[in-house]
């Protein structure tokens, strides 16, 4: 019987963000493997003109939940929706709700927060500090808690180049920036973040670090331990290999070179790509629950995420696989072929995003403008080299992060809970994962049919002879416009021309004698 599974077994759990990437894949863990578990609590605001009942309904309805419903035919019942939304005030949890999680909760994992790199300071300091800091006042009101599971993230001290298992504190304490930003008008906070942010690339990382002094500073008598994966990517093996959902990360990415929009990507050749598998992540942080339950530590454990240093991929050889994976299974209606390099200074960067990025964009909307269409490829182009340079400080700069308590961790789980909640990234195959996560961009994100993939392979053919044909035509052009009004090229061609010809009769002669 795996240890760990037990544990869960009869909670009562609340889960922020669960209808977030990580938390459904938390979620459908712990009904999976601990079906007995009594109920979990989800904080859910409604979206989109959908009731809570609705959202989670079409959430638990997705293909990520088969396997869980078969296990646990009750599933619905064990899930137990409350409103709320973390923006407000007491998280916007009515009175009658509050009660009922301060008496029953043992276990929280908060996922929740905006992942967003552009967000404004205020959202982000609203969701990824305010939040946390009122749902840990909450937490230490609940009397049947046993432990509180934050999630950080890898890069939440991006700003230095070796990473601990430590709170690192930031320049400004959390508790007088909150107070400040309540009476500072938005422009004034939109022009002194550069400088709160200092060597961060975004408000994103800047305030995750933030969120973790607050736990740190309001952690009272709370048994909390802290998670920090670096780029969660999709499912390695479960509930099935290449789960995901969303346009985070690398993913948006992938789309965009399969679809033959990334033509050229800048990447330092030895930067790490430090993705963790989203299955693998969710297996740690419930190894982390356990045992932070269990063993009770003094102080905050903070367990890193991360594949770098332990089963190391570069950008450049995910990349490959990538196109590798889209030359066998194309994506639909690609609007050129995959095919996808990566540069290294800023200057060629520059040519090609001009090349090859936006000269075949502003050429096709001329083509959708001249056919009565309305232009679309630059706005969408923008918007690609737009998320790239956001992307950019991840892609091209590797860290170092430290692994005692994940590695403790795994010397501590029983032979079964190794199998059960495998999070060492050495059993980690990069090629079967890349391309298991392709498919999974094209199956579940997509939502596009592998029965179309002869159907994607012939579009690509006929790119590849729209792509000939172009060249040949340009170079004809170049040659009537170029070449044929100067004496100088025109004795450069024909020399040219006569030196293949000769080749060619040494080649022809050579082979008939050897004959
Ligand atoms: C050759 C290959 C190499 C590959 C090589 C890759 C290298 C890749 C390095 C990555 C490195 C990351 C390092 C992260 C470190 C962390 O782990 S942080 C956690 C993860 N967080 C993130 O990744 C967030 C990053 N993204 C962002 O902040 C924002 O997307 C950006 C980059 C600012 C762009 O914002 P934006 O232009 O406003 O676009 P966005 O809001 O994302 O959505 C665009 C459209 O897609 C739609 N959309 C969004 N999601 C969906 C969806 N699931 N389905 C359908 N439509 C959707 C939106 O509705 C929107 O449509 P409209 O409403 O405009 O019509
Ligand atoms: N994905 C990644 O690569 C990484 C993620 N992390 C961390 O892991 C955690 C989970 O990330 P991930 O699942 O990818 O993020 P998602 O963006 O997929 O999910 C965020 C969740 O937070 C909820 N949320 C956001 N704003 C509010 C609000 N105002 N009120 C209530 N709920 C809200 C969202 O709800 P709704 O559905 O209503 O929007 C959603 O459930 C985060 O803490 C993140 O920082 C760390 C490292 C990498």
């Amino acid at each position: 019987m795996s240890v760990i599974a037990a544990f869960y077994g009869g909670k009562s759990i609340l889960i922020t963000g669960a209808t977030g990437f990580m938390g459904k894949v938390l979620m459908e863990k712990l009904l999976r493997t601990s079906p007995d578990l009594k109920v979990i609590y989800i904080l859910v605001r409604p979206k989109a003109g959908q009731s809570l009942q609705q959202r989670v309904s079409q959430m638990m309805n997705c293909k990520l939940f088969e396997k869980a419903k078969e296990i646990c035919p009750n599933i619905f019942e064990k899930i137990r929706p409350i409103y709320s939304d973390l923006t407000k005030p007491d998280l916007g949890i009515s009175k009658e709700d509050l009660e009922e999680l301060l008496t029953h909760t043992n276990i929280i994992f908060h996922c929740a927060a905006t992942v967003r790199f552009d967000d404004p300071l205020r959202h982000a300091l609203q969701l990824n500090v305010i939040a946390t800091q009122q749902l840990l006042f909450m937490a230490s009101q609940m009397l049947k808690l046993e432990v509180f599971i934050h999630f950080s993230t890898a890069y939440s001290n991006c700003n230095l180049k070796h990473i601990d298992e430590v709170i690192y504190p930031c320049s400004v304490e959390p508790k007088k920036l909150i107070d400040s930003v309540e009476w500072l008008d938005d422009s004034i906070i939109e022009e002194i973040t550069p400088k709160l942010i200092e060597n961060r690339p975004n408000t994103y990382t800047y305030t995750k670090a933030l969120g973790e002094m607050v736990v740190y500073q309001e952690r009272g008598n709370l048994n909390i331990a802290i998670i920090r994966p670096s780029i969660v990517g999709a499912s390695w093996q479960e509930p099935f290999p290449g789960w995901v959902d969303n346009l985070n990360g690398p993913n948006g990415l992938i789309i965009a070179a399969g679809k033959g929009f990334l033509h050229s990507l800048k990447a330092t050749p030895k930067a790490v790509a430090d993705v963790v598998p989203v299955d693998l992540v969710i297996n740690l942080t419930l190894a982390v629950g356990w045992h932070t339950a269990v063993h009770r530590p003094k102080s905050i454990l903070i367990y890193h995420c991360t594949s770098g240093s332990l089963n190391p991929c570069l950008w450049t050889d995910l990349g490959f696989q990538v196109l590798a994976t889209f030359e066998k299974a194309p994506l639909e209606k690609a609007f050129r072929r995959p095919n996808a390099d990566f540069t290294t200074n800023n200057f060629s960067t520059y040519l090609w995003n001009t090349i090859s990025h936006m000269a075949p964009a502003v050429m096709y909307d001329f083509y959708l403008r001249l056919t009565g269409r309305k232009p679309r490829m630059a706005k969408l182009m923008n918007r690609m080299l737009k998320t790239i340079s956001m992307l950019d400080y991840f892609i091209n700069r590797s860290w170092e992060w430290s692994s005692r308590n994940t590695e403790m961790l795994m010397s501590q789980l029983s032979n079964e809970d190794q199998k059960l909640f495998d999070f060492d990234v050495r059993h980690l195959n990069w090629l079967e994962y890349t391309e298991n996560y392709c498919l999974g961009i094209k199956k579940y994100l997509l939502k596009e049919d592998m029965a179309g993939i002869p159907a994607a392979k012939r579009h690509l053919r006929m790119l590849r002879n729209i792509h000939y044909l172009f060249n040949t035509v340009l170079f004809l052009i170049i040659w009537r416009f170029f070449i044929a009004r100067s004496q100088m090229a025109r004795n450069v061609w024909y020399f040219v021309v006569s030196l293949c010809y000769k080749f060619l009769s040494y080649f022809r002669a050579s082979s008939t004698f050897r004959h």
